[in-house]
């Protein structure tokens, strides 16, 4: 297992990471939300830049980019386009899509960048190269808002996002019932303890799969999403008492 390090973050070893995402839609509250971290305890920020309302003008977004770096200092940024298929706020076209990417990775001020795998196999491959030209890390994912597919469908999802190249491969899937989520942690297990070389994150969503976003640290997934004002997905807890969580689990590993 390689952990990957950003900036003086390390995804993939000890307590799970916790991720909080920004899903403002004014520069004006996505600034005012980054702002309000400074008392919370977050190990890495996603912007959820598919809220934005100037995200398809790169030079608006680069100028937000600007000021959430400023405001954030060195927690590092997680620069996401949530498509509206995989659950996000807007849908793009693939070509505008990687422009999008690799300009965010090009600009200097992000340290990761989301991309969906089923965006295509050669798409990936090449915002993977770019990202990695100017030395940001690709978090590859996968969502399933409706249903949780089987566990080896799963794993082999995991399995090509880390052919592609990603350096962590994610994947949030909904379960219909509670053995749903004890599929996706048998998935994140195999996974862990089978294939990876590198962190994965995965994710039960909504109430039912929440047990998923505190158990990281047993089961295999490094990083964990909650919410400081507006969860982006169902089932982020509150940062302050998943941080509770991952504390208390982390400190009795050992009994
Ligand atoms: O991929 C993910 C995970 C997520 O969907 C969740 O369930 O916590 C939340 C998204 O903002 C993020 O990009």
């Amino acid at each position: 297992m390689n952990p990957v390090k950003v900036r003086n973050v390390e995804i993939g070893t000890g307590v799970p990471k916790i991720c909080v995402p920004i899903v403002g839609v004014t520069k004006e509250e996505i600034i005012a939300e980054a702002k309000s971290f400074g008392e919370i305890p977050v190990d890495v920020v996603e912007w959820r830049v598919d809220w934005f309302e100037g995200v398809f003008d790169f030079a608006k977004v680069e100028d937000v980019l600007k000021d959430l770096r400023e405001a954030l200092g060195e927690t590092p940024i997680l620069f996401t386009f949530r498509t509206s298929k995989e659950g996000g706020e807007k849908a793009i076209e693939a070509g505008p899509y990687a422009e999008l990417n690799k300009n965010a990775a090009k600009s200097g001020y992000v340290d990761l960048v989301d991309v969906e795998v089923f965006t295509g196999d050669d798409i990936v491959k090449d915002i993977v190269a770019a990202a990695h030209e100017c030395g940001v890390k690709v978090v590859a994912s996968n969502h399933d808002f409706d249903k949780t597919p089987a566990k080896e469908e799963i794993v082999s999802r995991l399995v090509k996002m880390q052919e592609l190249g990603a350096d962590i491969p994610k994947i949030a899937v909904m379960p219909t019932c509670r053995r749903d989520v004890l599929t996706l942690l048998s998935a994140t297990e195999e996974m862990y303890t089978d294939y990876a070389d590198r962190p994965i994150i995965t994710m039960s969503m909504a109430g039912t799969g929440l047990i998923s976003r505190l158990c990281g640290e047993v089961f295999g997934s490094a990083l964990t999403f909650g919410a400081a004002k507006k969860a982006s997905a169902p089932g982020q807890a509150a940062v302050n008492e998943l941080n509770d969580m991952l504390q208390f689990l982390h400190a009795n590993q050992g009994l």
